[in-house]
C-alpha cells in the first residue's frame, strides 16, 4: 500500500472499503477494494476468487485488474477507476429526460461485448446491474464488480446458491431451475430496459409482487419513440424460457442489432450516398468507424501496451512477405466491428464468422429439449406474500437449499455479503478457454432438495 496515496474512501460495505488512491510515481488514479479475509483457513480461496476472476479478465469494457495483495488481513484488489461514476447514478441524474438512442445503443453494444468476454472466459458474472457497470471519463462503459462472479461448471456448491439482487435475478433462479449463461442475459435486459425507460422493467413493493412479475415476464410497455428493433430486443432478452432467450454471442451477431446500430449512426459510419443504397454489410473502412464510436479508441492505447493482439488486427504489413490480413469475410456484425479494432479479443474472433441471422433462432430441437414451466412457483409466492422487498438494489443471497433459505431482506442478518457459503475457487484452464457462449451451460443440481419446505420452516406466521 506504500507505492498509492489514499484520496478518500468511496464505498463501504460488508465486504470493507473500497478507497480512491493515487500511484506515488505515476499519479494515476485507482480503486483499491478491501476485502476482509477469514480467518478460517478453508473460506481464504473463496474470498480470493474475486481478484482471480478480474485477474483474468482482460477487456476494454471490463473494469481493468492492476494487481492484488494481502495486508495484515485485508486483501487489496487494486483496479482501473472509473471516474463517470456508475450506470445507476448517470441514469438517476437524467430524472425524466429520455436517453437518446444513440447514447443506448452505444453503451449497451459495450456491455454486451464485455459480459461476453467473461462468458467465453467461461464465467459468469451473476451480479450484472447498473450499479456495477461504470463509465470513464470519456463515457466508456466498465462491468465491475466481480464479487458474486463464479466458474460454470465449477462446483456443485454453486448450485444451491445463486448470487443476485433481486430486481435483476431470471425467473429461473426464483423457479429453482439451473443457472446459465442466459441469466447475466436477463440482468443485462434489466440494465438496456432502465436506459431506455428511466425505471426497472420490475419493480413491486413485495418479493411475491416481484417473483410473479419476473416470472411471468410482465414489464410496462416501453416508450414508444423508440425504435422497434429495440423493443424487440428487450422482448427477447426477457423471455422467462432461458432457451428462448438470445446468448450474448447472438446478440452481437444478429442482424437486427447492426441493423439498428447502421440506421443510429448513419452519417458517423457511411456516406450520405450509400446509407439508402447499402442495407446490408459494413465494409472494413465503416467497422473502423463504427468501432471508434463504440469507445474503441480508448482501447487502442490498451491493446499497444497488451501488445499483438491491435496490431494483428490493423497493420496491413510489417515485414515484407509476412503481409497481415483482417478478416477474409465482410465485418457483417457489431461483433466483428467490435473485435477488428480492438482487444475485444482473439477469442471472440474466433466465433464471429458464424452467419447468425436473429435473436431467437436457436434450432428447433433445442427448444424442445426441455419445456419450461410457463408457471410461477405459486407455493413460494403464496409464502412470501407479506414479506416486504427492501434495499432491493443490493445484492443477496438467494439460497435454494438448506436451512437459510432467502439470505438478505427476510433474515436482515447477512447484509450485502455476497459471498457463498464454502464456494470452491478452481482453476480449471479447460474451463477458462474460449468458446461461444451460444449454447447453454446449466448448473445442474446433483441433490436437487424442495426449497419449498425450507421457506415454510423459515416464515412461520405464514
Ligand atoms: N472501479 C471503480 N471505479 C469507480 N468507482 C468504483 C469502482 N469500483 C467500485 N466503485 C464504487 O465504490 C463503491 C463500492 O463499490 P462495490 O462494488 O465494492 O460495492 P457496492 O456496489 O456498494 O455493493 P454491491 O455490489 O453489493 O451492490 C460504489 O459506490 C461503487 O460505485
Amino acid at each position: 500500500m506504500e507505492t498509492y496515496s489514499l484520496l478518500r474512501v468511496i464505498g463501504e460495505g460488508s465486504f470493507g472499503r473500497a478507497l480512491l488512491v493515487q500511484c506515488k510515481d505515476s499519479q494515476e488514479k485507482y480503486v483499491v477494494k478491501e476485502i476482509q479475509l477469514p480467518k478460517n483457513q478453508s473460506k481464504l480461496e473463496n474470498s480470493r476468487r474475486e481478484a482471480v476472476l478480474l485477474s483474468r479478465m482482460k477487456h476494454p469494457n471490463i473494469v481493468a485488474f492492476r494487481e492484488a495483495f494481502e495486508a495484515d488481513d485485508l486483501l487489496c484488489i487494486v483496479m482501473e477507476y472509473c471516474s463517470g461514476g456508475d450506470l445507476l447514478q448517470r441514469i438517476r441524474q437524467q430524472k425524466t429526460t429520455a436517453f437518446c438512442v444513440d447514447e443506448i445503443l452505444k453503451w449497451f453494444a459495450q456491455m454486451c461485448s464485455g459480459a461476453k468476454h467473461i462468458h467465453d472466459k467461461r464465467v459468469l458474472h451473476r451480479d450484472l446491474k447498473s450499479k456495477n457497470i461504470f463509465l470513464t471519463n470519456n463515457g466508456t462503459i466498465k462491468l465491475g464488480d466481480f464479487g458474486s462472479a463464479c466458474i460454470l461448471n465449477s462446483s456443485k456448491a454453486y448450485a444451491r446458491t445463486y448470487v443476485g439482487t433481486p430486481y435483476y435475478v431470471a425467473p429461473e433462479i426464483w423457479d429453482n431451475k439451473p443457472y446459465n449463461n442466459k441469466s447475466d442475459v436477463w440482468s443485462l435486459g434489466c440494465v438496456l430496459y432502465e436506459l431506455c425507460a428511466l425505471r426497472h422493467p420490475f419493480q413491486a413493493s413485495s418479493w411475491k409482487s416481484l417473483i410473479l412479475k419476473v416470472c411471468r415476464g410482465a414489464y410496462p410497455p416501453l416508450p414508444s419513440h423508440l425504435p422497434y428493433e429495440l423493443q424487440h430486443l428487450i422482448k427477447q432478452m426477457f423471455k422467462t424460457n432461458p432457451k428462448d432467450r438470445p446468448s450474448l454471442h447472438t446478440i452481437l451477431t444478429s442482424n437486427r442489432v447492426s441493423k439498428l446500430l447502421r440506421s443510429h449512426f448513419p452519417s458517423q459510419v457511411m456516406g450520405t450516398e450509400e446509407q439508402g443504397r447499402r442495407a446490408g454489410r459494413w465494409n472494413r473502412e465503416e467497422g473502423k468507424k463504427m468501432a471508434d464510436l463504440l469507445g474503441a479508441k480508448s482501447l487502442i492505447k490498451m491493446s499497444t501496451i497488451e501488445g499483438a493482439e491491435f496490431a494483428e488486427g490493423h497493420c496491413e504489413s510489417r515485414e515484407p512477405g509476412h503481409r497481415k490480413q483482417w478478416n477474409a469475410a465482410p465485418t457483417d456484425t457489431v461483433l466483428q466491428v467490435l473485435a477488428n479494432a480492438s482487444l475485444i479479443s482473439s477469442e471472440s474472433m474466433g466465433t464471429a464468422s458464424q452467419d447468425l441471422t436473429g435473436l431467437s433462432e436457436e434450432p428447433e430441437d433445442s427448444r424442445q429439449r426441455r419445456q419450461w414451466e410457463r408457471d410461477p412457483p405459486e407455493r413460494l409466492l403464496s409464502l412470501l406474500e407479506k414479506a416486504r422487498l427492501r434495499r432491493d438494489f443490493s445484492t443477496f443471497i438467494i439460497n435454494r437449499g438448506g436451512d437459510d433459505l432467502l439470505t438478505g431482506p427476510l433474515s436482515q442478518l447477512q447484509g450485502d455479503n455476497t459471498d457463498g457459503p464454502d464456494m470452491e475457487v478452481v482453476i480449471d484452464r479447460d474451463r477458462l478457454e474460449p468458446r461461444s457462449d451460444d449454447e447453454d451451460t446449466d448448473f445442474e443440481e446433483e441433490f436437487p432438495c424442495n426449497w419449498m419446505d425450507e421457506v415454510e420452516k423459515i416464515l412461520p406466521e405464514h
